[in-house]
């Protein structure tokens, strides 16, 4: 296959600073492949939130070069980023959860989006509200949900139409270890699937539980890479058998 084409995500000494601050990433390079799990690390303030806002397209490079999906982002007219954004799950650290929406109708709204029938979109949607142990509570609204409850309900919206990328911030913050854990396989069954996953932890126990994955560090602003492993092909590719039946809702896709 063409190694470029083949690229979900390539940064090339991207920098970023916030209006006339001192960058806050500096010469950031890496490559992300297809079927790759990659978690991304640093101290508080180290810019993993402002390099996954790089990624999921939430705020431009003060300079370099950005590739997704094997395009140039950059010089791309703003109204075809939506249809990178829709490759895409992402989970905020905030949850960004639509407030009038039931949890069920949060997690629903991508599926929704991509045109899938009210019929289809009922047993993957309840499969994964059952997953994250949400079944009582897919009628209720964030207000009602409390914190871990929310982030749950932000990781279904957000692996539920099994993107080619999937961004999450800090996504068991909020949840027990137990929930921890059965989050990092959900998104490990993901990634089997086929999406690439990238997540930003400071949960070293996290990290420990995921032998496979690739580890992304940031160090005030730069991307640390001693083996070189952020630049170089995959070590393996694309959808892993037995896969789908550990991941719920994958019937519909
Ligand atoms: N909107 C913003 N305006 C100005 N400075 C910002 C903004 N967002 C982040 N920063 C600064 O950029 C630097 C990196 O912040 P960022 O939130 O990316 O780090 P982080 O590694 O995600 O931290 P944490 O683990 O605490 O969430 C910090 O110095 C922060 O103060």
């Amino acid at each position: 296959m063409n190694e470029r084409r083949a690229e979900i995500v390539t940064f090339d000494n991207v920098g970023l600073r916030y209006g006339t601050d001192p960058e806050v990433l500096r010469n950031v390079s890496f490559t992300l492949y297809p079927g790759n799990f990659y978690f991304l690390t640093g101290a508080s303030g180290a810019g993993k939130t402002s390099l996954l806002k790089l990624l999921y397209l939430a705020q431009r490079p003060s300079r370099g070069a950005v590739r997704m999906f094997g395009q140039d982002v950059i010089t791309m007219p703003r109204s075809r980023l939506p249809d990178f954004r829709r490759r895409m799950g992402v989970v905020f650290q905030d949850f960004r959860l639509v407030e009038h929406l039931s949890a069920f109708d949060n997690v629903a709204l991508p599926l929704r989006v991509a045109g899938v029938s009210e019929n289809d979109l009922r047993k993957p949607v309840d499969d994964m509200l059952a997953w994250v142990g949400l079944a009582e509570r897919s009628h209720a609204i964030p207000e009602k949900l409390s914190g871990g409850e929310k982030q749950r309900v932000a990781i279904a919206r957000a692996v539920i139409a099994r993107p080619k990328l999937l961004v999450a911030d800090e996504p068991t913050g909020n949840v027990d270890p137990e929930m921890a854990l059965k989050l990092l396989r959900l998104f490990e069954a993901m990634n089997r699937l086929g999406t690439t996953v990238v997540v930003a932890t400071h949960d070293i126990n996290l990290l420990k539980k995921a032998p496979q994955s690739l580890i992304m560090r940031l160090a005030q602003g730069k991307l640390l890479d001693p083996t070189g492993a952020l630049r170089f092909p995959p070590r393996h590719e694309g959808t892993q058998p037995g896969a789908e039946t550990d991941m719920p809702g994958a019937d519909i896709w």
